[in-house]
């Protein structure tokens, strides 16, 4: 098999310029095509020279069909309408796509599932291995606490980014309902305002904080009675991110259609 031809989408974004070093300087793997919106101001230029490796001969582009015939997959660290229609379109394609874009609702969760009918599709709101061991943690200290410790996922991110709670603290949240048996959408408090009354047993919430140049930062609190669990997690390198999501593309070239977890790709689904 020879090199994994891959087309980088929102390829002048934060994400996009590290995902083409990262794929640039992961052996095994090319790029084959960078994409950005219709109308961007980035659209002619080399994405190597956006991403500071020096010229690619990669012009970006805003030809999704064409990049996407002429590849074995897609990294998506996009937007969430932007990344359901290249799911549509990977399907089309049959190529794998691995998505690390966040602030994804029902119905976008349920058009990926969709696509992953036809092909190999990996998602997950955080592609360090850090975090995915973090879910593992969160669960069975869920699973081995009672209810007197209430759980609380506090999240801290730069100044730029657009949804919250994070796609990582949403999976924290959901370890941690997993590990206690109930379902995050009957638990979650995602915001607390005003006269919130007291806390009700059993919620989970979240608190989220915005500034700086902060990568990303997750706390699961487990709070009882005079003592406190906390289980931290810290990035910092967004480049982290990037190489997780090659590894994934490399890991679902191999794999049947279906949707993935990066536990899977780390091999610690089972944890
Ligand atoms: N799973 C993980 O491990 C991680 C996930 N993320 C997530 O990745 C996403 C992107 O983050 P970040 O790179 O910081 O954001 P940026 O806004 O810097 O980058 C997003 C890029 O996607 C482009 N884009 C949006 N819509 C389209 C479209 N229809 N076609 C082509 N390009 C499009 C944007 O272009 P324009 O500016 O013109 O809209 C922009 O260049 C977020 O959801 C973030 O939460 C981030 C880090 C790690
Ligand atoms: O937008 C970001 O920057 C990040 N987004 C992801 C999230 O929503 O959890 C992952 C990481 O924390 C950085």
């Amino acid at each position: 098999m020879g090199d994994m031809r891959l087309v980088v989408v929102g390829a002048a974004g934060r994400m996009g310029r590290l995902l083409v070093k990262a794929v640039h300087e992961t052996p095994g793997t090319v790029l084959a095509a960078a994409v950005e919106r219709e109308g961007s101001p980035f659209l002619g230029r080399d994405a190597g020279d956006l991403a500071g490796t020096g010229a690619l001969g990669v012009p970006v582009t805003s030809n999704v069909d064409e990049a996407f015939a002429d590849a074995d997959g897609v990294i998506d660290f996009t937007a969430p309408a932007a990344t359901v229609a290249f799911a549509r379109a990977a399907a089309e394609a049959g190529i794998v796509h691995v998505v690390g874009t966040t602030g994804l609702s029902e119905a976008d969760l349920a058009a990926l599932a969709e696509a992953a009918r036809r092909i190999p599709l990996v998602q997950s709101g955080n592609m360090s291995l850090g975090v995915n061991l973090l879910t593992a943690l969160v669960r069975r200290v869920a699973a081995t606490l009672g209810p007197e410790f209430d759980i609380e996922v506090l999240e801290m991110h730069h100044r730029m980014k657009v949804d919250a709670p994070s796609g990582t603290a949403l999976m924290l949240g959901a370890a941690a309902a997993e590990g206690r048996a109930v379902s995050l959408k009957d638990t979650a408090v995602r915001v607390r305002d005003g006269h919130t009354g007291a806390r009700r047993a059993g919620d989970i919430g979240f608190a989220t904080l915005r500034g700086g140049s902060v990568i990303g930062e997750h706390t699961v609190i487990f709070a009882g009675d005079g003592e406190r669990i906390e289980l931290t997690h810290k990035a910092d390198d967004r480049a982290l991110f990037a190489r997780g999501a090659v590894r994934a593309a490399l890991w679902a070239r191999e794999r049947p259609p279906g949707l993935y977890a990066m536990t899977d790709v780390l091999g610690i689904s089972a944890l």
